[in-house]
């Protein structure tokens, strides 16, 4: 059994993470961990988080020494915030822990993309080096070598599963950028309280126009510019990506629906639904499904993808992750 600590546990991804690491045979739920000065430090996870309450009692242990709890671990999941995660990773990792982390930290390989869309100076470059972007799918044999994975956002995990296929077989024009608008809901922007993610206060609106941190994570690993739109819906959880792109010259709808369920067809967690198919939340909701639907007219396709933004775009993905690193059978602890 790997011993296996969260840090973050008591936020949403962490409470997600906790009820998979106590489902999977191979973990063993060592320790969870929220801030030094957490309010709900030494509470029980079960009396935050009702439906983990008689499963998991633990208490929630204020993060004071990262070496100690370092020193006793296999595992580490870092479902903290960005630079939470930047400051306490590397530490992990010095005492030999496979680090999984849920925040952007060490997703985009470049130190100018902390400093422009993140706010703060990344100050380790040897890390982020060596770090795998963890898109399940894609990635398994770098994922199944990685000392530190960094789980894909959630509206990046939406949007690449559904166009990766697309661009990898050649059938995008990408001189037009493809169009992404996506829609969350407000479990995306974590537990802590605030005018902008309280339910009563959100309609439907869209944010971080040209702004936002996920355009540029997009990109890069698409290797393909985007326009990304996102919006925030007065729901709980779930993302509805459309996207729209251009078609290279001559591609058919056969060729768009071969190269998607090609790519996906051993791949359980992600569902090609169909041409003329649209992907809903309710599907995907509470599921570590990615679901993808597609519809060509002319030179145009558009994509929808669903998925819910807690799982397949953070908890379930980090797991999946898990599960390839160890050689686990891929779907422990998510299906
Ligand atoms: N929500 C989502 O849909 C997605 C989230 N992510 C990313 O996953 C990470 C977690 O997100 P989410 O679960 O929504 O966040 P939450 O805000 O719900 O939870 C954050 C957790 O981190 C803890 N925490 C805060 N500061 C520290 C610290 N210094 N040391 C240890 N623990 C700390 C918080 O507890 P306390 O403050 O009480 O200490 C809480 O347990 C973020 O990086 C987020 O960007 C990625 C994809 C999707
Ligand atoms: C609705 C909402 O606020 N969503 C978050 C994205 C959550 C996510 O994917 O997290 P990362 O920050 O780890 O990339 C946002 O737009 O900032």
């Amino acid at each position: 059994m790997l011993k296996t600590v969260i840090v973050g546990a008591s936020g949403y991804t962490g409470a997600e993470l906790t009820k998979m690491v106590f489902l999977h045979p191979e973990l063993e739920l060592s320790g969870l961990y929220v801030s030094e000065n957490s309010v709900d430090a030494n509470k029980s996870i079960g009396d935050l988080h009702g439906a983990l309450k008689g499963l998991v009692d633990l208490p929630l242990q204020p993060l004071k020494d990262v070496s100690t709890v370092a020193k006793a671990a296999d595992v580490v999941l870092l479902a903290t915030a960005h630079e939470v995660s930047h400051n306490i990773a590397p530490t992990f990792l010095s005492e030999g822990c496979k680090v999984f982390d849920l925040s952007g930290a060490f997703r985009v390989q470049s130190d100018s993309f902390y400093t422009d869309y993140y706010g703060f100076e990344h100050q380790y470059s040897e890390w982020l080096e060596k770090a795998v972007y963890g898109l399940a799918e894609w990635n398994e044999a770098d994922i199944a070598k990685a000392d530190l994975v960094a789980v894909p956002g959630c509206y990046p995990t939406a949007s690449q599963l559904a166009l990766k296929p697309l661009l990898d077989a050649g059938l995008i024009d990408t001189q037009q950028w493809p169009v992404i608008n996506a829609v969350s809901g407000v479990s995306g922007a974590g537990r802590k309280a605030s005018m902008t993610n309280s339910l009563c206060e959100v309609s439907l609106h869209a944010y971080g126009v040209f702004t936002h941190r996920h355009q540029p994570e997009i990109s890069t690993h698409l290797g393909c510019d985007v326009i990304f739109t996102p919006h925030l819906g007065n729901f709980k959880r779930g993302i509805l990506a459309t996207i729209t792109a251009k078609l290279a010259e001559g591609v058919s709808e056969t060729q768009v629906t071969e190269a998607l369920e090609k790519a996906y067809e051993n791949k359980t967690l992600v569902r090609p639904l169909g041409s003329g198919q649209s992907a809903k939340l309710q599907s995907v909701q509470n599921t570590g499904f990615c679901d993808i639907g597609w519809s060509v007219k002319g030179q145009h396709v558009i994509l929808t993808s669903a998925i819910d933004n807690l799982l397949k775009g953070a908890a379930s993905q980090a797991m999946q992750c898990i599960n390839i690193r160890f050689g686990f059978s891929p779907l422990t602890a998510i299906v």
